[in-house]
């Protein structure tokens, strides 16, 4: 571990070394995507540790992944069914977990965070982690749509944070957004490029502007969805149905709504109806906060806008 120094982070310069630069990765949130992300990391043979508030959120997510591991074998190991189940156990070993952020980020290269979308909570995480890490270890989070370098200003390591944006479900999708701030600097920059590269992925550069390229179109859309559906103009399952078979794509909005989460889809239209009140695209829907003040935040809690088993 501890591959780069602030000494020799200049001569990485070969994609391998920028590959190699990265061991140890420290996933922070062990929710929907922090467990598919470590899940990965492990997988590409990343020693990763796995940071939740409880040992029961961190029992459901480690469960969550051998399942979803045994998902991805069945296919890839048709064939040889017993070396699917050693690979699985092989990622499992790779996988170990902790409630105490700051002990372990002791021994990271690489901090992914994948919390609450809430920038007073992921800046306070930050800020703590800041004094606990080595010099080297590269921070990132995953945001959805909060600006990368305001999440980094509660640290001082403003050169050595960038953002890792991952999508849902982490094992399938294959793009990461790699979200390069005013301030990251261009080793950081190629490091994250490299490792998503990495992890079997395929990185598109961003700049830190809001919803990154994804969210930006995606986001707005489900909203508009929502609100079509508020106006009376089309049933849910009408919309669905219409913009799968008509525009291809493999799920609607109510029901990426209700995948993505209905809690973090309100986090990010709040976040920017409160940065730019003005703009339609950005308006608040009142269905969307009601489902969530019932505590109907999509798959994760079996109801959001459809019931899940
Ligand atoms: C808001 C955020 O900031 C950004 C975001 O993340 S936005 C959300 C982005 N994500 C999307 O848009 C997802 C859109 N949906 C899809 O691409 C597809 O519906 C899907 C890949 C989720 C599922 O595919 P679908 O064909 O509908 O269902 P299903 O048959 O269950 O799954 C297809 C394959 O994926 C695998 N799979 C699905 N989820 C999986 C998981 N969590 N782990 C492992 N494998 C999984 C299945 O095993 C199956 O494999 P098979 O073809 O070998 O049987
Ligand atoms: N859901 C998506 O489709 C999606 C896709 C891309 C990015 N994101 C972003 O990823 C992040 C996580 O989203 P999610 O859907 O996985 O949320 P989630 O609610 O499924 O999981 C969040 C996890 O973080 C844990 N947590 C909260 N505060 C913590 C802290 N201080 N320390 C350690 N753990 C803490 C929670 O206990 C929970 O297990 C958000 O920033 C979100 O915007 C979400």
């Amino acid at each position: 571990m501890a591959f780069i120094t602030r000494q020799n982070i200049r001569s990485l310069s070969s994609s391998a070394a920028l590959r190699a630069a990265i061991k140890h990765v420290t996933v922070i949130g062990g929710g929907l995507m922090g467990a598919g992300i470590a899940q990965v990391a492990a997988s590409t043979g990343h020693s990763v540790v796995l940071v939740d508030t409880s040992e029961d959120i961190l029992k459901k997510a480690t469960k969550g992944i051998e399942a979803s591991l045994k998902r991805v074998v069945k296919k890839k190991f048709a064939e040889k069914p017993e070396d699917g189940e050693a690979f699985v156990q092989k990622v499992l070993k790779n996988i170990s977990t902790s409630t105490d952020a700051a002990s372990v980020v002791q021994g990271t290269d690489l901090v992914v965070e994948a919390i609450v979308e809430n920038l007073k909570v992921k800046q306070d995480l930050f800020g703590a982690l800041d004094k606990a890490a080595p010099q080297h270890t590269i921070f990132t989070s995953n945001t959805s749509s909060l600006p990368i370098a305001d999440i980094a200003s509660s640290t001082a390591r403003l050169d050595r944070f960038g953002g890792l944006h991952f999508f849902n479900p982490v094992p399938m999708m294959k793009l990461v957004e790699v979200i390069k701030a005013p301030a990251t600097s261009q080793q950081t920059f190629d490091v994250l490029l490299e490792f998503s590269k990495a992890l079997g992925k395929h990185p598109v550069s961003c700049k830190d502007t809001p919803g990154f390229i994804v969210n930006r179109l995606l986001v707005p859309y489900m909203l508009e969805a929502v609100r079509l559906h508020e106006r009376g103009h089309g049933s849910k399952e009408d919309i669905d149905v219409a913009m799968k078979l008509g525009a291809g794509y493999p799920m609607g909005p109510f029901e990426l709504l209700d995948y993505v989460g209905l809690d973090t889809s309100k986090f990010i239209i709040d976040g920017w109806h409160e940065k730019d009140p003005d703009n339609p695209l950005f308006a608040p829907s009142p269905l969307l906060n009601k489902l969530v003040a019932e505590g109907k935040l999509g798959k994760k809690t079996g109801e959001g806008f459809y019931k899940h088993k």
